[in-house]
């Protein structure tokens, strides 16, 4: 692979002497890049000094190895594992409360966050799913600020909200963490002057990538630990974490305040000017730059851009595993993101993608990408007896892998949680656990994207590329999804568009259909509120190809 160096504006991010930096960069800009490539220029500069690290951070795990990935590519992995520290905020804060919880009274023996934790307590406590939802709303919201288990309880016990009181309490009963207490213990600890300032001494500089996913809490957590010399990228027109916590505004404002220096990228190095088109006409409205592409030349007349309406959503389905067949006799080494909102919209380009032994697939969510996970999962379902009711199953297989995976691997086990939850929903669409665990697939983050189809859905593929990109379902209910009902969880959902559409590097085919399947048979559907926006942006479709696409 050749080196890539900075060009024009990402020059002046790499090679910045501010100890305070925000770079904003729109989708495809080379934020990531740019991040391996400052790693590389301040290991080697000298501004990590002998036996100090730099901290490179974000939010979520495949944020965090896509970023390991392309800081190892640009400085090699003695360097790496010499001088950098990359991690997500679950990660470090983990580290935090093991190294020094004791100075705040937490116990050594105390259990880290599990992904169940939470629905298993609140579950027998109602079956409301409002009244779940507000009470884990309330404790993330009264968890992101540094109080004791004290002061919690107190501020539970105001709030008179039942359910989060009676989940407060389990959890101290069970010296259990959840997820926001493993922040909230991290901040208190960094709130200690000499915690602190071992991280201090520790980090000479800090990266912070995809700094619109972050809370106030966490953008705290880190400007404690690592303040100096620091770089914090993002674009928050991808802000699309805003359920889980994220404050992209507060976040940007803060950062604005603080950062003496920004630069603001608006070239893309990804996408040909076809995607670019319809990526710029929906991020318009929503106040971005216009992307240009690096070399718009480079890419005539190989990029695309076509929207297709269908009647269904199983004709679809047909026409989109027939241009994948056609795209992959074509292009043998290029890739093809089939990209949803949601999982479930791709319930008949599942079906069709599967019968279509000819196309390489793979199942986004349906992978792992710890190593050895899948060994894992695979001898603990041995001996486990069909005949035993589901959930039992799913409760020993669980179990048994966790047992071996240990308490302490809060990631493993988080990645064991989804892949039991996968395996309970296709076992009720009636597939044998065993033969679900056959389809999982091993994926290293080191691994380049492979050849072939790749079906995932929107948040799993934020930070990625494909050759062609398939974006289908563009009706309302799907995108925007049904539950976003606020003018903000609009705005979010228009965001989650953009997130998909700008995958894409070469070509584009968006799709929507008038009736979709259900257990109950097809359902009529409005187009979505941007289908004309983004249709409106795309070219005309040659007969041939229209054509191959109907089949006809
Ligand atoms: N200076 C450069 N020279 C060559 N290629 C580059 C350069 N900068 C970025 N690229 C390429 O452009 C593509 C997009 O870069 P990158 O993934 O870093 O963008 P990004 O801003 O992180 O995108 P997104 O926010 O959409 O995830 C990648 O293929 C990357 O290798």
């Amino acid at each position: 692979m050749s080196a890539i160096h900075p060009i024009g504006k990402q020059i002046d991010a790499v090679e910045s002497t501010a100890q305070q930096l925000l770079l904003v960069a729109p989708p495809g800009c080379g934020k990531t890049e740019v991040i391996a490539m400052r790693a590389h220029h301040l290991v080697t500069q000298g501004t990590i000094r002998e036996g100090r690290r730099l901290l490179a951070i974000t939010y979520s795990k495949r944020a965090r190895d896509n970023m390991a990935r392309r800081i190892q590519q640009s400085l090699g992995h003695e360097r790496t594992r010499g001088s950098v520290t990359v991690q997500n905020f679950h990660g470090l804060s983990a580290r935090i409360v093991r190294a020094h919880g004791r100075t705040l009274g937490i116990p050594e023996d105390v259990l880290l966050p599990s992904k169940r934790w939470f629905s298993d307590t609140v579950s027998p406590l109602t079956s409301d799913w409002d009244a779940r939802g507000e009470a884990e709303t309330l404790l993330r919201k009264l968890k992101s600020q540094p109080i004791d288990d004290d002061e919690l309880l107190e501020l539970v016990v105001a709030s008179r909200n039942q359910i989060a009181f009676k989940v407060e309490e389990a959890r101290r009963l069970q010296n259990k963490l959840d997820y926001p207490d493993l922040l909230r213990h991290a901040q208190r600890l960094l709130h200690v002057p000499q915690i602190a300032n071992l991280y201090q001494q520790h980090f000479d500089a800090l990266l912070v990538d995809e700094f619109q996913d972050l809370s106030q809490q966490q953008l705290d957590i880190v400007s404690l630990a690592a303040p100096r010399n620091a770089m914090y990228v993002g674009d928050p027109l991808q802000g699309i974490y805003s359920w889980a916590g994220a404050e992209p505004a507060t976040v940007e404002a803060e950062l604005v305040a603080r950062c003496a220096e920004r630069v603001d990228l608006d070239i893309s190095y990804r996408s040909s000017p076809e995607v670019l088109a319809v990526v710029n006409a929906v991020a318009r409205p929503l106040g971005a730059v216009e992307l240009s592409a690096a070399d718009p030349d480079a890419w005539d007349p190989s990029g695309h851009a076509y929207a297709f309406s269908f009647d269904t959503d199983v004709e679809e389905a047909a026409g989109i595993v027939r241009v994948a067949r056609r795209l992959v006799r074509k292009y043998p080494t290029e890739s093809i993101g089939v990209i949803t909102r949601s999982r479930y919209r791709r319930g008949q380009v599942d079906i069709a993608m599967s019968a279509a032994a000819d196309i390489p697939v793979q199942t986004w969510d349906m992978s792992l990408d710890t190593p050895g996970l899948l060994t894992t999962l695979k001898s603990a379902a041995r001996g486990i007896k069909t005949s035993k009711p589901l959930t039992e199953q799913l409760q020993l297989l669980f179990e048994r892998a966790a047992a071996v995976i240990g308490d302490d691997d809060v990631e493993t086990i988080n990645e064991l949680t989804d892949a039991i939850s996968i395996l309970r929903e296709k076992a009720v669409e009636g597939e044998s656990i065993r033969d679900a665990l056959a389809r999982f697939r091993e994926v290293h983050v080191t691994d380049a994207i492979a050849p072939g189809v790749h079906l995932l859905n929107a948040h799993i593929g934020k930070g990625q590329q494909f050759d062609w990109v398939v974006v289908l379902g563009l009706e309302e209910g799907s995108i925007p999804a049904f539950q976003a009902k606020t003018a903000e969880e609009i705005a979010e959902e228009e965001r989650v568009l953009m997130v998909m559409l700008s995958r894409a590097k070469r070509g584009l085919i968006i799709t929507k259909s008038a009736r979709t399947t259900n257990k109950y048979g097809l359902r009529v559907q409005r187009e979505s509120r941007w289908w004309s926006t983004v249709a409106g942006a795309t070219e005309t479709v040659a007969t041939a190809t229209e054509n191959l696409v109907r089949g006809t």
